[in-house]
Order: structure tokens, then sequence, then C-alpha cells
């Protein structure tokens, strides 16, 4: 009687430890459970409190930039060169505080012409730096959508975190005689970029330009010249009178010192468009970034093509209206106006200290 007693006794101490020690475990299983939940709606609720873009540009990452939310702060890492230029200056890490995040600003640097020179090449290959942001399309403010006011015009410009220099390309800026007045109202300090390439092919590349969205247009010569004979250079044709730099540059100046623009050869643009990029990011005091290695020769094309860019990241030239085969003009012509731009050229080559070397 008395051993069997103790068996029971026995028995039950072991139920005992057992289910101490089930009861222990699903204890610990559940108070983990707990924490985990409460840390999650912490998260949570921390992340629906922060503002939006910060959110974003936590989220925001592709190849060639990452944002991330690192302790607070939001670290921004871009990249824009080969794989063997990463760990060199071009790859950059910036730490910015939350007031910096991305807002849009008013521009710092216009390129105001000149049409047909080659400002669209300029805008592509100059937004490659990381601490540049422009506007895709032309924005008209100066000229054509004044009325709209400043707030219309910040909100056509892109997001830019601060140090990034804001810029815009509308060509007809540089021959619209309201603008040079309405620009220095704006922002008197602002940098201009101006692309010019020799008036006789930009008078052509103008021409080609209309050809080709009205076939039935008269011939280069016959448009260029009054009465058929290539002695009269009809003047109040545009393409003509866009050429004559030296008098738009007058109005400019009568506003802006010489120092606060720099002059782009559009020639130069296509035969050595590293060395012009040069030129650029030292005039806007920004560390030379782009360099030969982002272009390549299009011999299909016969233009300097972008190897990579901020929206493409395989090689690419400018679209199909860049680089258009022009017909061809009578070498008589082509001389008649070379004489005619000739004492306008030598005036825009005093006035701007250049020699473009135009015949
Ligand atoms: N890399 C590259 N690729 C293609 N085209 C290039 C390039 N660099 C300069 N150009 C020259 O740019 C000319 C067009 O000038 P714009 O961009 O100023 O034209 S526009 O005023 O914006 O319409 C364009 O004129 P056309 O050749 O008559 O089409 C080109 O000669």
């Amino acid at each position: 009687m008395l051993i069997q007693n103790v068996k029971v006794i026995k028995i039950s101490n072991r139920t005992i430890l057992f289910l101490t020690i089930s009861t222990s475990i699903t204890l610990l299983y559940f108070f983990y459970l707990f924490n985990s939940c409460i840390i999650n709606s912490f998260h949570k609720a921390f992340r629906r409190n922060l503002p939006k873009n910060i959110i974003n540009t936590t989220i925001s990452t592709n190849s060639d930039e990452q944002t991330q939310l690192i302790l607070g702060s939001v670290v921004r890492i871009l990249s824009l060169t080969d794989d063997d230029n990463r760990n060199e200056s071009a790859f950059k890490y910036r730490l910015v505080n939350p007031q910096n995040l991305s807002v849009r600003r008013f521009p710092d640097v216009l390129i105001i012409g000149v049409k047909k020179s080659g400002t669209r090449a300029l805008l592509e290959f100059i937004r490659l730096h990381p601490d540049v942001r422009a506007a895709g399309n032309e924005i008209h403010f100066f000229d054509r959508h004044y009325s709209f006011g400043l707030n219309w015009y910040r909100k056509k410009m892109p997001p830019t975190m601060s140090g990034q220099l804001t810029m815009e390309k509308t060509p007809s800026y540089f021959i619209t005689s309201s603008v040079p007045g309405r620009v220095f109202k704006f922002n008197p300090k602002i940098k201009l970029l101006l692309v010019v390439r020799n008036p006789v092919t930009r008078a052509i590349s103008d021409y080609t330009q209309a050809f080709s969205k009205k076939k039935d247009m008269k011939k280069f010569e016959e448009l260029v010249f009054v009465n058929g004979s290539y002695e009269v250079v009809d003047t109040t044709y545009g393409a003509i009178k866009i050429g004559v730099y030296a008098k738009y540059l007058e109005r400019w100046l009568k506003y802006f010192p010489l120092s606060q623009f720099l002059f782009i050869s559009g020639e130069r643009l296509i035969s050595d468009p590293a060395a012009e990029l040069y030129r650029v990011q030292d005039f806007l005091n920004l560390k030379r970034v782009i360099t030969e290695k982002h272009f390549y020769f299009n011999s299909t094309k016969g233009f300097p093509c972008l190897l990579k860019s901020e929206s493409k990241a395989t090689p690419h030239c400018l679209g199909k209206t860049k680089g258009r085969i022009h017909p061809v003009i009578d070498d008589q012509a082509i001389e008649r106006l070379n004489e005619f731009y000739r004492p306008f050229n030598q005036k825009f080559y005093q006035m701007t200290l250049i020699n473009f070397g135009w015949s």
C-alpha cells in the first residue's frame, strides 16, 4: 500500500515538472509575440508621422540612384559613371538635413539660345552632372508665359536638393526684346549660357526644320535672297535675322556683365563635347564630373552620343529632330551669306572676346 502511494507521488511530480516546463515555454512564446507586436506598431506609427517625401525617398532606389533614411538623416547616393569609376569622385555620398529635401527652386542658370545651335545637346550633356537638375521642356516663361507669374514658373522646375543647380533652356529668350530686362528683374546674378554656331549653318538648320513640317516650302535660296539673285540678302527672313548675334547680345549686355555669360561653340559641342563641357562645369563652379568617358561617336548619326544618362542606362543619341540631313545649298549662295554675316561675326567676336572661327 505504502509502495503504491510512493509511486503515485512520483508520477504526479513528473507531471508537475512537465506542466511547468510547457507553461514556461508557452509564456515565453506569448511574451515574444506581444513584444514584436508593440515594436511593429511603434515602427508603423513613426513612419506614418514622417512627411511623405521622406518615406518616398527611403524607397526610391534604382541602379544609379539610391536614397535611404539613416538615423533620421536622408542619405542620397548618386552615381553617373561607368563601374570602373564608381570609387572615384563621381560616386557621391551626400548627407542632407530633412530641411534640404527635394523642393522646386527657381533656376540659377538659363540656356538662352541660340535656336538650332545645339541647345538641346548642351542641356542633355550638362544634366549628366549629379549637381544639376534641368527642366526637360522649353518653359518659355520670360517670353510667352510671363503673365502666369513666378509661382507657375517655379512649379515647372524639377525638384532639387540644396546645393544642386536648377536649369532651363528656352532658345527664343535670346532674340526676344523684352526678355533681358525681365530676367534681370528676376535675378540680376543669374548665369547665362549661350550656344552659338556659324550663322549660315544655323540658318540652313532652321530652314531644314521648317521644311520637315511643310514640304511645299520654297527652296532655301529663294527665301534667303530678294529677287532670285544672290545679291540682296532678305534680312526680314527669320532664319537670317537670328544669325546677327551681335545685335541681340547688345540688348543683353545692357543688363548683364560679360562675366555672367558663357559662350559655347556649337561646332565644338559636336567635335569635342567633353572639352566644351569642361568649360561649362568650370563656369558653373561644378566639379569636372562629365568627361570623355560619357560620350561615344555614333558614325551612323554623325554626332556624339551618350553612353548613359539619367533617363537611360544604355547608349543613345539625341532624338530624330536633332542632326537632320540638310539640303544641298548652292556654293555661291553660301559664299554670299558668309560675306553678309562677316562684319556681324567680327563684332560678335569683339563683344565676346572669342574668335569662333566662322568664315
Ligand atoms: N550630339 C548631338 N546630336 C545631335 N545634334 C547635335 C548634337 N550636338 C549638336 N547638335 C546640333 O544641334 C542642332 C539642333 O540645335 P538645338 O538643339 O539648339 O535646336 S532647337 O533650337 O532646340 O530646335 C542640330 O541641328 P541639325 O543638324 O540641323 O539638326 C545639330 O547640328
